[in-house]
């Protein structure tokens, strides 16, 4: 049996990232393809329509090449208060006992190109976000000075260039805006929004091919006949492949006999990146799982793990001309099945998507809100919930029996507390790592 450890090096470098030539795609920022209502009466419909279509199509989608842009950032000098656009030799010195006194010549809103050029004693009113007019360097903010008619007093002299957002001081054109492998989010959204990068190229969602083995398996809809058991996997898995930002691809159930296994496996590895099963990886008789990914030419890098749940996840790679295949053969109790997708299945997913960094697992020291215990013999999975108590995670076992047979507790689960091999027990009270799962 392979030490967690081990398995997590062998399972994490078998996986390589999509291609950033040949596994790309272009989306575009503005894209119109959702029917998304659009009743804003203020708007003339069409920009708002298009501004939600670019949440939908580009977000949670990872760059595969670097952005820049040809535009400075902030575009012109412009004023980053309410106030007056002044030259700062005019002002220097200025203070309540002896203020300096200009001549107002312009007022400049957001969005106006300025028409004068300030000369020596005067002084434009300007807004926050509007355009330095030529010949100010200077903004002195509204409450530091006193209006009378068309002029303004400055009671307090202000620092050179104070409150001026100078062209191009935040970005300037042709640098890197955003590297490779990022996931957009909503803040690299407004980003390329604000540069008007309407043209994305993202990796394309790595495919995942999916189904359940077991001849006991039925969907949710047919009446259970004796013996028979809803295939539960796949619906939870599939969940959780496009939370990982994969496109399930869906090959329902299939029987516990050879040849459709072997009929099922070649045709999932022909159309995916990672063949998900589930069943069939342990010890009995109708486990036929490992045997037809040899027949197969599937090379086997794990056979068992000392995890609980979850010793018999099988792991195979099939041999392309682009990057190796890799099957995760997850075992068929339900708790196990998501236990090892969690632990190991949701990283190579993200891993193989192009994310340059954050797909590995990620764990929160918590404090036990129970005792929490274990075999000691493998590395132990117990499912619960994380949670923030005066800024402090807790970690609350799921109530009811922890068996990776028993699937009623798992709701809510947000996070497994890990107990390494050769700890037996977590009082109350006392620190735990928690691999989240949340995301
Ligand atoms: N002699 C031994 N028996 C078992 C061992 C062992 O070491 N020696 N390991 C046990 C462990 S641990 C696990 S986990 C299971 C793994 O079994 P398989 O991967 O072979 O899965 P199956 O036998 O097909 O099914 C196990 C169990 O899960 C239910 N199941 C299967 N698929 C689904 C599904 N899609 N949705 C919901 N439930 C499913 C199935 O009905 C069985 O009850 O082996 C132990 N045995
Ligand atoms: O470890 Mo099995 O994986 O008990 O359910
Ligand atoms: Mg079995």
């Amino acid at each position: 049996m392979l030490s967690v450890s081990d398995a997590e090096n062998i399972i994490f470098n078998l996986v390589q990232p999509l291609n950033t030539q040949q596994d790309t795609e272009l989306v575009d920022l503005l894209s119109t393809g959702d029917t998304l209502l659009d009743l804003s009466p203020w708007s003339d419909g069409f920009s708002t329509r298009r501004a939600r279509d670019a949440a939908a199509r580009s977000a949670d989608r990872i760059l595969a090449s670097q952005v820049t842009s040809e535009l400075d950032f902030p575009h012109w000098d412009n004023s980053a208060m309410d106030g007056y656009a002044v030259r700062y030799e005019d002002v220097y010195n200025c203070n309540e006992d002896k203020p300096a006194v200009l001549e107002i010549v312009e007022e400049i809103p957001a969005g106006v190109q300025p028409k004068s050029t300030i000369q020596s004693g005067q002084a434009a009113r300007i807004f926050t976000g509007a355009v330095m007019p030529t010949g100010t360097d200077t903004v002195v903010m509204q409450e530091r000075t006193r209006r009378e008619g068309n002029r303004v007093i400055i009671l307090t002299a202000p620092k050179l260039q104070e409150f001026v957002r100078k062209r191009g001081m935040y970005y300037r054109a042709g640098e890197q805006l955003l590297p490779p492998g990022i996931l957009l989010k909503a803040s690299e959204i407004a980003v390329l929004a604000a540069f008007q990068c309407t043209q994305l190229k993202v990796f394309r969602r790595p495919r995942v091919a999916i189904f359940s083995t077991g001849d006991e398996l039925v969907t949710p809809d047919k009446p259970l006949q004796p013996g028979q058991i809803v295939d539960s996997n796949r619906y939870a898995l599939a969940t959780l492949i496009r939370q990982s930002g994969a496109e399930p691809i869906m090959l329902g159930i299939v029987k516990d006999k050879p040849e459709a296994l072997k009929e099922a496996i070649a045709y999932a590895i022909a159309h995916a990146d990672i063949v998900i099963s589930s069943g069939g990886v342990s010890v009995g008789d109708y486990d036929y799982v490992e045997q037809i990914l040899e027949s197969l030419g599937g090379k086997i890098h794990v056979r068992d793990i000392a995890t609980k749940p979850g010793k018999p996840l099988t792991v195979a790679t099939f041999e392309n001309d682009v990057r190796p295949i890799v099957y995760f053969g997850l075992p068929g109790n339900p708790v196990a099945a998501l236990v090892t997708f969690w632990r190991f299945v949701q990283p190579a997913i993200k891993k193989l998507s192009g994310l340059a960094q954050g797909w590995e697992p990620v764990y929160i020291k918590a404090l036990a809100r129970q005792e929490l215990c274990s075999g000691g013999k493998r590395e132990t999975y117990v499912w619960g919930q994380l949670s923030v108590k005066n800024g402090v995670y807790e970690f609350q076992p799921a109530g009811g029996l922890q068996n990776s047979g028993n699937l009623i507790n798992l709701a809510q689960t947000n996070g497994l507390a890990v107990l390494p091999v050769g700890t037996t027990l977590i009082a109350a009270k006392e620190q735990v790592q928690v691999l989240q799962i949340g995301s």
